[in-house]
C-alpha cells in the first residue's frame, strides 16, 4: 500500500540509489565469489594499531561505535588497494534480530549473523575526516563478517561495556583496545569502489571486504541485540537490523586479492 512505499523512501536507513544524486556505487553489495576477478597487483594490507588511542564507546542511535583519537598517524591502514595510509577514525557494528541475517554485505547471497566495520580516512589528501567523507578516496573501511562459533575473547572486553550505552547518545571511557583482535589473519580480501551504507550515503568509501569472518558465540550476538535505538525516557526500541539493504552493482568489478 502506499503507507509503505512512503515509509521505505523516508526511512533513512532504506534509501534507494534513486534518492542518492547519480548513485553509481552505493553499498552495500553482494560478493558474487565467481565474478570477482583476482588483481595480483593488490598488496596484502598492512594493520597497526596503538591501542593508547581507543577513546570511547558511543551510542549514536543507528549502532555502537568505539571512536579513537585520529589526530596522529599513530593507528593506520596501508597497502592492499590503497594509494597511501589511512587513519582509524572508529569502528562499529550491523547485526540482525535473528542470526539468519544481520550483516550488510552477503557472500554469494548468504548473510551473515553481523558485520564489523573499521572506518578510516585519508589524512594524506585531506584536512580533516569530515572533508574526506566527500571525497572518492576520502575513506577505506574493512568489513570483517561475523558467524556463529566459539567465544571470542577480544570481543568479550566490548561486550561486557555495552550494558553503559544501551541508550541512544550515551557514552563511556573505553581505552587500551586494539581492534586487530578483531580482523581474521587470513591476508585474503575482496575490494570494491562504495559508498557510506548510512546517510550521507556519499561516494567515498574503498570497500576491503576480509574473505574470512570471525567467530562470536550466541551470548555476545544477544548482547548486541540488548542495546536501544531509543533514548534513556523514550519508548524502548530494540537496536536490531541496523543494516541497509543490498545495492545495485552498477558497472562495478570486484577484485579479490586471492585466487
Ligand atoms: C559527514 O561526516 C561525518 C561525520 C561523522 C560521521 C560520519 N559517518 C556517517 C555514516 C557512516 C557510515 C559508515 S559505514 N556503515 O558505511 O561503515 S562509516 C560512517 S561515518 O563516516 O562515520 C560522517
Ligand atoms: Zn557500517
Amino acid at each position: 500500500c502506499s503507507w509503505n512505499v512512503l515509509f521505505f523512501f523516508l526511512h533513512p536507513l532504506w534509501q534507494s540509489p534513486l534518492t542518492i544524486p547519480g548513485g553509481t556505487r552505493q553499498s552495500p553489495i553482494n560478493i558474487q565469489w565467481r565474478d570477482s576477478v583476482y588483481d595480483p597487483f593488490l598488496k596484502p594490507l598492512k594493520i597497526s594499531y596503538d591501542p593508547t588511542t581507543c577513546l570511547h564507546i558511543w551510542n549514536n542511535g543507528y549502532s555502537f561505535l568505539v571512536e579513537f583519537d585520529d589526530s596522529t598517524d599513530k593507528s593506520i591502514i596501508v597497502g592492499g588497494p590503497l594509494e597511501n595510509q589511512y587513519r582509524l577514525k572508529q569502528f562499529h557494528f550491523h547485526w540482525g534480530a535473528i542470526n539468519d541475517w544481520g550483516s550488510e554485505h552477503t557472500v554469494d547471497s548468504k548473510f551473515y549473523p553481523a558485520e564489523l566495520h573499521l572506518v578510516h580516512w585519508n589524512a594524506v589528501d585531506y584536512p580533516s575526516f569530515e572533508d574526506a567523507v566527500m571525497e572518492g578516496n576520502g575513506l577505506a573501511v574493512i568489513g570483517v563478517f561475523l558467524k556463529l562459533g566459539a567465544r571470542h575473547e577480544g570481543l568479550q572486553t566490548l561486550v561486557d561495556a555495552l550494558p553503559a550505552v544501551r541508550h541512544k547518545d550515551t557514552v563511556i571511557e573505553f581505552d587500551e583496545f586494539d581492534p586487530s583482535c578483531l580482523i581474521p589473519s587470513c591476508p585474503d580480501y575482496w575490494t570494491y569502489a562504495g559508498s557510506l551504507t548510512t546517510p550521507p550515503l556519499t561516494e567515498s568509501v574503498t570497500w576491503i571486504i576480509k574473505k574470512k569472518p570471525i567467530e562470536v558465540d550466541e551470548d555476545q550476538l544477544e548482547a548486541f541485540r540488548t542495546l536501544l535505538f531509543t533514548s534513556d525516557g523514550e519508548e524502548e526500541r530494540r537496536m536490531v537490523d541496523n543494516f541497509r539493504p543490498l545495492q545495485p552493482l552498477m558497472n562495478r568489478t570486484v577484485r579479490s586479492s586471492f585466487q
